[in-house]
């Protein structure tokens, strides 16, 4: 468990975290999403005592982190996979973790079988590339075996099969009962991974619930129905409050009101047939753009006014 209480930190007068309250149970993904320089970093480093908060506190199973007694065996993060010493081999790096921490030599050849480096474990880490230095990161974060992990940004670099790896093997963690925390810019990936989500802007909290509930409520759920007789179908669920738009160019209809079910009984009641009765809700991406879009520090140009003028 993960506990912040008001986490505050200031660089000059800018607050990077602002007045924080959370928490990270065991058992379950938590993604943790925020625009670009929305303090998710600074958040990661008050939880790792790599940064100390102007205000407020942060606690892992209930001491703050410099208080533990054998911090890797509680707490394993990935937060910069490239913070290693290059000249060293993977099991070479590990096994220094290893004896600092007091964790067993064995260790070491469990954790690069599990992340798949055990054929690269005696070459050098400055030859690896981005997705190998992710795999040795999160080796480093399992060495350990901590009840709690944190992964800031896990899938950079990563290709399809890795991205895949990192999605089960988070689940896998969570489902024995570890607390999984994980940032991503992903929203597509994070739509697969997480459970729950902590959503901040600006350094401060904007969502704090699951995953099911943030798409739920802050997106319009709406119906698309395909139908041989669309036209009478869009005139009886008009008459019924229904709202009727095209849905794309494809003949079907988005309908807004009526829910799924009521819309497939009107149908039934007057004899249409019906070839598609789809119920949908936003994507994660749809509903976190729309509740961030305040919060954004640094905003793109649109498409064709990079330079400022308009065609
Ligand atoms: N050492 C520092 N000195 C001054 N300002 C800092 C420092 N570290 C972070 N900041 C500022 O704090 C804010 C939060 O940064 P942080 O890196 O935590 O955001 P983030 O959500 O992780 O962003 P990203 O998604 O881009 O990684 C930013 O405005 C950043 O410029």
């Amino acid at each position: 468990m993960i506990e912040a209480q008001g986490l505050t930190k200031r660089y000059g007068d800018k607050p990077a975290v602002d007045q924080l309250s959370f928490r990270i149970r065991p058992g379950t993904v938590t993604g943790f999403l925020g625009p670009n320089g929305a303090g998710k970093s600074t958040t990661m480093r008050m939880i790792l005592g790599l940064d100390s908060p102007t205000a407020g506190h942060v606690l892992v199973n209930g001491r703050p982190y410099r208080h533990l007694s054998a911090p890797l065996r509680e707490v394993g993060a990935l937060l910069d996979a490239k913070a290693m010493h290059g000249g060293r081999s993977a099991h070479h790096h590990l096994l220094c973790l290893a004896q600092s921490n007091g964790i067993p030599n064995r260790r070491v050849d469990d954790v690069l079988n599990m992340v798949g480096l055990t054929a690269v474990a005696k070459k050098r880490t400055k030859g690896f590339s981005l997705g190998m230095g992710q795999r040795l990161g999160i080796a480093s974060a399992l060495l350990g075996d901590p009840g709690i992990l944190m992964f800031d940004e896990p899938v950079n670099g990563l290709d399809p099969e890795g991205i895949l790896w990192i999605r089960n093997l988070m689940k896998s963690l969570a489902s024995e009962g570890r607390t999984v925390f994980v940032s991503s810019h992903l929203m597509s990936e994070m739509e697969l991974t997480a459970d729950h989500l902590i959503v901040i802007g600006q350094g401060r909290l904007i969502a704090d619930t699951s995953m099911r509930d943030f798409i739920e409520r802050n997106s319009t759920a709406h119906t698309v129905v395909r139908s041989p007789q669309a036209d009478k179908l869009a005139e009886l669920l008009a008459a019924k409050g229904g709202r009727i738009t095209p849905e794309g160019d494809t003949g079907g209809l988005r309908v807004t009101g009526p829910d799924t079910a009521a819309i497939g009984d009107i149908a039934a009641e007057h004899g249409i047939a019906l070839h598609e009765l789809s119920p949908r809700f936003a994507s994660l991406e749809e509903v976190y753009m729309r509740l961030t879009q305040d919060a954004v520090e640094y905003r793109s140009n649109r498409p064709g006014r990079i330079h400022g003028s308009e065609g």
